[in-house]
């Protein structure tokens, strides 16, 4: 099999605090998150409000605060994803769909900032890519010369997506790209991404949309209180919950308005100061023995996918 174009192997993610009396406290909010992102292939990460999805993204592309500090390994086309590497490929082979609108440069003109990511120098071949682009999304030719503060919240999302579609990278990492978007727009963007993928492009998308995630994703991984708990593929969700691999997956299974809409528990996931010392879904499973709250599993292959549960089959 061919080499993953983007692999993340056991990320762990820690953040420095000053407490009380100026002590330094260190708080893991991230301890086994994994993905593997192949050309051509469109990866869902799916996970609820903190199960660190942007956190993942920030770690790949080099944007973590200045009191982080990382384990583990991102390795990109084979070799690992130095600090130095990642500034070299950010914005390049590498772009990000931010979560927030917030990251849009406020002094530059739209049009202009879109231009910037498009590799062909040649001003009217820009033009020409800008304009289909706005066209396709419905945007107005003289947003081009708005500035940021001049949009809604929707056309700045349809900005930053045309950023992202114009520039031609290897890896487009998209972080929540599609809400506030009428439906429209939001089927539109996933059949680009679908497009873009289909030319050899590899997507991470990260969404808390399940159902939009399964129209187009080739794969779906699924995050829980920072970790990975399963790596899925899209045709497993189709006929019923036997095919997934974690309790966990098979609960938001059956949580789908195309199943039985049945919610799980009306528990969460852990906080980051709260993470158990074994598997970090047990207080919520069915299945648990002694073993799962002694020890975190390894992920494992089973079936052409990946869990990390010890009982799964
Ligand atoms: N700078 C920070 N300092 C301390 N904790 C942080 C920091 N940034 C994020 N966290 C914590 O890390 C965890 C993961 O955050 P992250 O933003 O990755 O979640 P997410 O899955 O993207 O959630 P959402 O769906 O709401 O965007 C959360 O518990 C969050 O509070
Ligand atoms: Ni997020």
């Amino acid at each position: 099999m061919k080499e993953p174009i983007l692999k993340v192997e056991n990320l762990g993610i820690s953040f420095s605090q000053y407490t009380k009396g100026l002590v330094r406290s260190d708080l893991n909010v991230i301890k086994n998150l994994d993905i593997e992102l192949n050309e051509g292939e469109i990866l869902a990460v799916v996970g609820s409000s903190g199960s660190g999805k942007s956190l993942l993204a920030h770690a790949i592309l080099g944007i973590l605060p200045d009191n982080s500090f990382t384990e583990g390994n991102i390795i990109y086309k084979g070799e690992e994803l130095t600090e130095e590497r990642k500034q070299k490929l950010r914005g390049d082979e590498i772009v990000l769909i931010p979560q927030s609108v917030n990251y849009l440069d406020p002094l530059k003109r739209v049009g202009k900032q879109i231009k910037i990511s498009i590799k062909d120098k040649d001003k009217k071949v820009q033009d020409e890519i800008v304009d289909n682009l706005f066209e396709k999304y419905n945007l107005d030719k003289k947003v081009k010369n708005y500035y940021p503060f001049q949009l809604s919240g929707g056309m700045a999302r349809k900005v930053l997506l045309c950023t992202a579609l114009a520039s031609n990278s290897k890896v487009i990492i998209a972080d929540e790209p599609t809400p506030g978007l009428d439906e429209e727009s939001l089927n539109e963007v996933l059949k680009d991404f679908r497009k873009v993928a289909d030319s050899g492009c590899a997507i991470l998308m990260i969404t808390h949309d399940i159902s939009a995630a399964l129209k187009i994703a080739d794969k779906v991984a699924i995050f829980y209180a920072g970790s990975t708990l399963e790596i899925a593929n899209t045709k497993d969700f189709v006929n019923n919950e036997q095919e997934l691999r974690h309790p966990y997956t098979k609960a938001l299974y059956k949580a789908l308005p195309d199943h039985d809409f049945k919610a799980m528990d009306d528990k969460t996931q852990p906080l980051p100061n709260e993470l158990p010392n074994g598997c970090v879904f047990c207080d919520r499973c069915k299945i648990k023995t002694k073993e799962c709250e002694e020890k975190v599993p390894e992920i494992r292959e089973i079936r052409n996918g990946k869990v990390r549960c010890i009982h799964a089959t």
